[in-house]
């Protein structure tokens, strides 16, 4: 019976052993893992501290029990220290300081991000706090229920700091939202559509500090003060929210590299080395948008790596379909979704590209209940084919965003969309759908 060894039992690693153990008996599963839980959806951190749920219980969907009563070994606050790729050997220590030598057949990486730590005065200062685990999001918790902490600064306005920002406010605590780059969520909109998250955020009194790099945090025993290159504000939180990088310790120097460190695979999540598979935030993603390689940390992403590696580590070929970054957030009901590359991001990678733009109503004018729906689809004025799409509105626009997906997976061009076959029913939408007007408006 072939061992298959999982590290990370996370979103990916879960994904993973869920596949193998659903579709294939005849395999020895075992799985590290060096936290105390797993499968805790980040992504409830912001809706358990902004008090949008009552607790954290729901935002766990497997447990080392589900997976053994399905025939996996789980070791759970066990970290695996290294791996002898020829040997095919991995050596874990669990924090009772038991050690394992385990032989495999295949590998799966699931190792995960490691969020990044500025290295600046008063990083170590009391009520510093990085934003990652489900005791991160303890500790926060508990943390603000000190009266005396009125002031918190979120350092980073992408995704984590936006969605935090929002959080500590509803708590009722005054909120300063910093980042180095003009705007918050530049990776993924282009200022079209920051600006109408900056406004939201405004209206529902976060302060922005945009365009302003920290230099320093102050305080005796706990965080007092952030200091960045053009004010002081007060601070009895600071929140670290500047992004991930990929965990690749355990294949560095073994492993082929992609520039930002992460774990090189294939279509089949497989690395440079045979029988060695990475899933998830530790690994590259093939990006539709771009044609090639890119690294895109979405737990979205983690799960269809893990179902991929699940199948290829089991000997059934199956290839990921590629991504393209889809992604999404609501912030006091303002909805903000986009898929493939900004305009922005097109033009620096070098495309001819182009953005065709739209407003309107997402209902006919006479139904009374209605929202303002805005679209940009941006897309290469030399192929025509979609690059990317954003939209923006008040109104649960989700299934549009899944065509745009789909468009720049199977490579469709903008003039295919203008005649699309859209429904309408009042209910929903109007005769003519924005998103049908939108391509109409496409520059030739
Ligand atoms: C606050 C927050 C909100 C988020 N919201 C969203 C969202 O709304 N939508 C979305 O798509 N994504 C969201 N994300 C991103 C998403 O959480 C990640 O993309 C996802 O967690 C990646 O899953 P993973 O299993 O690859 O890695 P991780 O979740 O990082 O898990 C890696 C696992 O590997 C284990 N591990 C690492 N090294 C070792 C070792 N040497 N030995 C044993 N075990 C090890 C760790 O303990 C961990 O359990 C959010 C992230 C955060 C922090
Ligand atoms: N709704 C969703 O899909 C969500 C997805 N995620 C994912 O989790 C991952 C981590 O999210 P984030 O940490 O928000 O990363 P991010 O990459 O989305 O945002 C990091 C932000 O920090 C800023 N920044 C970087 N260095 C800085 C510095 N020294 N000082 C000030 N600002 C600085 C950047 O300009 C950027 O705006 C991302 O891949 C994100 O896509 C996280 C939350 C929600």
């Amino acid at each position: 019976m072939s061992r298959i060894i999982v590290v990370g039992a996370n979103h990916a690693g879960t994904a993973a052993l869920n596949t193998i153990l659903d579709n294939y008996k005849d395999h020895e599963v075992i799985a590290f893992d060096a936290n105390t839980n797993i499968s805790f959806l980040g992504c409830g951190m912001a809706l358990w501290i902004g008090k949008q749920i009552a607790g954290p219980e729901g935002l766990f969907y497997s447990t080392k029990e589900k997976l053994e009563d399905k025939g996996a070994r789980i070791y759970m606050e066990t970290a695996v220290e290294s791996i002898d790729y020829d040997k095919k050997i991995v050596y874990a220590k669990g924090v009772d300081g038991t050690e394992y030598k385990k032989t495999y057949d295949k590998l799966i990486l699931a190792t995960g991000s490691l969020p990044i730590v500025p290295d600046i005065e008063g990083k170590d200062l009391k009520n510093v706090q990085l934003v990652k685990l489900y005791q991160n999001a303890q500790d926060v918790i508990e943390k603000l229920k000190d009266e005396s902490i009125h002031e918190v600064a979120v350092v980073g306005a992408g995704y984590i700091g936006v969605e935090l920002a929002e959080a500590f406010k509803r708590w009722g605590k005054n909120v300063t939202l910093i980042d180095c780059v003009d705007t918050c969520l530049a990776g993924y909109y282009d200022t079209e559509f920051t600006d109408g998250m900056k406004e939201q955020l405004q209206k529902n009194g976060v302060k922005l500090a945009f365009g302003e790099t920290v230099q320093k945090m102050e305080g005796k025993d706990r965080v007092e003060r952030i200091v960045t290159d053009k004010n002081t504000y007060k601070a009895d939180m600071v929140i670290l929210a500047i992004g991930f990088k990929p965990n690749n310790k355990l294949g560095e120097g073994k492993l082929k590299l992609f520039r930002n460190g992460a774990f090189i695979v294939d279509k089949q999540q497989q690395t440079s080395l045979p029988d060695v598979y990475a899933i998830g935030d530790c690994a590259t993603v093939y990006d539709n948008s771009v044609q090639e390689l890119n690294y895109i940390a979405l737990a979205s992403n983690a799960v269809r790596s893990g179902i991929v590696a699940g199948h290829n580590c089991c000997d059934t070929k199956l290839e990921s379909e590629g991504v393209q970054g889809s992604n999404g957030i609501s912030i006091w009901g303002y909805n903000m979704l986009s898929t493939g590359l900004t305009l922005a991001k097109a033009k620096k990678l070098g495309f001819d590209a182009a953005a065709a733009d739209y407003e309107d109503l997402q209902k006919p004018a006479f139904i009374e209940k209605n929202n303002k729906v805005k679209i940009r689809i941006v897309f290469d004025k030399k192929t025509r084919i979609i690059l990317g799409a954003q939209m923006a509105s008040d109104y649960d626009i989700s299934m549009g965003l899944h065509m745009f997906s789909l468009a720049i997976q199977e490579q469709v061009t903008i003039d295919k969309i203008k005649l699309l076959d859209l429904f309408f029913l009042p209910h929903f939408n109007q005769p003519y759908s924005y998103i049908a007007l939108a391509a109409q408006k496409a520059e030739k």
